[in-house]
This record gives structure tokens, sequence and C-alpha cells, in this order.
């Protein structure tokens, strides 16, 4: 519910990729997700953390998929047109809420892949508190659990992990700085895989906190898979079980974790 003295916290949802990597008939962002579309379920996953309005970035021709897909949103939903680029896609949807008679009022935005669905929550609630606690930028990362090596010609070389981490979303912001940020940028014409880079690019500190293994993002079909298997988990535990699926996930044997995902997470 939109209080009408407090700010709107709203989340621009871009959702107007192509989908190349996944392939397949149907676009991920609308492909089922245990009985849902991917970007509904995303919505929720924003609206169970506090999210209040979100405007979805969609793209050209795509508009009645989506306000289908969205049309039981427990939170109000707005629809822009994307643009080539991710980058293209955020700066629409900030462009639209600094139009907005209402959502300009916002002085926290949210922007997260539609594609990453099962974001728990707490990572919600945790970015949205770290911007009305003053930090400009802020985004959750995960430890990098690969070896990972660095190609360079014919060789390569290991790095060192233990100074890596992986990026995810929502990357939450102070709506001002993050709409100048990506003006100035469309203007000198660089380009950015995520916003947190885009502030950065002037100056800005980021702030990085704890995210969530559950927070993957669909990018080729294997995913859609395990996110069902996360799903399943979280529709026995609710949304605010996101903390301990993950502990769960991170603490039990696999044959145990197989188990009780199976279970729906019952005990
Ligand atoms: N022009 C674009 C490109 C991407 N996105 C969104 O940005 C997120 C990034 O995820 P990604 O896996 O890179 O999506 P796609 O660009 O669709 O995937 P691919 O690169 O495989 O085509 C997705 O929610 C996607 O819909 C967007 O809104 N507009
Ligand atoms: C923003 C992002 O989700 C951070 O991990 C990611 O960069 C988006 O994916 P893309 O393949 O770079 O568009």
């Amino acid at each position: 519910m939109v209080n009408e003295h407090t700010p709107p916290v709203v989340a621009v949802v871009v959702a107007a990729g192509l989908g190349t990597r996944f392939g397949g008939p149907v676009p991920k962002q609308v492909t089922s997700l245990t009985g849902k579309a991917v970007v509904a379920v995303a919505v929720e996953s924003l609206a169970a953390g506090g999210c209040d309005e979100a405007v979805v970035v969609v793209k050209e021709g795509m508009h009645n998929h989506l306000q289908i897909a969205l049309a039981a949103s427990p939170i109000p939903v707005h629809f822009v047109t994307g643009g080539d680029t991710r980058q293209d896609s955020v700066r629409n949807g900030l462009r639209f809420i600094a139009q907005h008679h209402r959502l300009s009022d916002a002085t926290t935005v949210l922007i997260h892949d539609a594609v990453r669905p099962l974001v728990p929550a707490y990572v919600v609630e945790n970015v949205i508190a770290a911007v009305d606690n003053g930090a400009v930028a802020v985004t959750p990362v995960i430890d990098v659990v690969d070896t990972i090596r660095q190609i360079d010609g014919d060789t390569s070389s290991v790095v060192d992990r233990s100074t890596l981490r992986a990026v995810q979303t929502p990357q939450g912001f102070n709506r001002a700085v993050i709409t100048e940020c990506h003006e100035q940028l469309a203007v000198e014409g660089g380009s950015v895989t995520d916003d947190i880079s885009c502030c950065e690019r002037y100056g800005h500190h980021a702030t990085l906190i704890e995210g969530s293994r559950m927070s993957l993002k669909i990018t080729e079909p294997v995913d859609l898979d395990i996110a069902e298997v996360f799903a399943k988990a979280t529709a026995g535990a609710g949304h605010h079980s996101g903390r301990r699926i993950g502990r769960m996930l991170r603490a039990a044997k696999p044959s145990t974790v197989a188990r009780r995902l199976s279970r729906g997470n019952r005990r």
C-alpha cells in the first residue's frame, strides 16, 4: 500500500532483452516458473521485500504478453518500452519515473533483472535499508566458488578468487544520482553491464551487501531447471525463508537437500 506522505520505493524491472542464450519459442521473461511468468515471480519478490510500485521495461511488441503476465501483480505496475541494450532499457525506466507525477517523489529506486525471479525478501529489504541509510549505490554480491583463469592469447593464469565477487540485482540507488549518471553516460556514449558501474564511473561509492544464490539469473535453459527447484523450496516455506534455505543449501549433504527440496522444504 502506498502511503501518500511517504515517497514510494520504485523498482525498475528490465525485461526487454532478447534472451538469445536461453533460446526457445517463449521469451525467458514470460516463460513459466512453477506456473507463473518469470517476470511475475520477480515482481512478487520485489513486493515481498518492500517495493511499492514497479516500472517494467518491455521489448517493442511484447506489451500485451507482459500485461497478461503481470495482471495479478501485488503492486501497481507501469509499462515502458526498452532499448537495444540493458543500459538503454534502464535509462528509459528512470526517465519514466522522472516524468511521472507521483513516482517522481521516489528518492530510492531499485533496478532489477526480470530474469532474477527468486531474490529473497531479505536481500531486497537490505538493499532498500542501505539506501535509506544514506548509501548512494548498493549491490548484492556473492562469493565466486569456481577457480577462475584469465586468458591472455595462448596462455592463461589463475586469478585470486578471494578478492572477487559476483554481482547480482536488485541494485539500489538514490534516484537523483542514478538518473543523472545514466543521462551523463548516454551523452558520453560509454557502456556498462550493470548500474553500480554507471554510478562508480562518476565518482560515487559502491556499497556491497550480502546477496544470495537463490537470486540466480536465468540465462541458459538449465538455469530455469535450477530455479524450479529453488521455487519449490520457497513455495513450502514462504518469501521470508530465503536465508534459511540458503543456509540449508550450504550446510546439508546433497542427498538431504534433494530430499527436503522435493518435499517443498517441510521437515
Ligand atoms: N536491451 C535489453 C537487454 C536486456 N534487458 C534485460 O536485462 C536483463 C539482463 O539479463 P540477460 O540474461 O543479459 O538478458 P538478455 O539480454 O535477454 O539475454 P541474452 O544476452 O542471452 O540475449 C534481462 O532481464 C533482460 O530482459 C533489457 O531490458 N533490455
Ligand atoms: C546486471 C547483471 O545482472 C549483474 O550480474 C548482469 O550484468 C546482467 O547480465 P548481462 O548479460 O551483462 O546483460
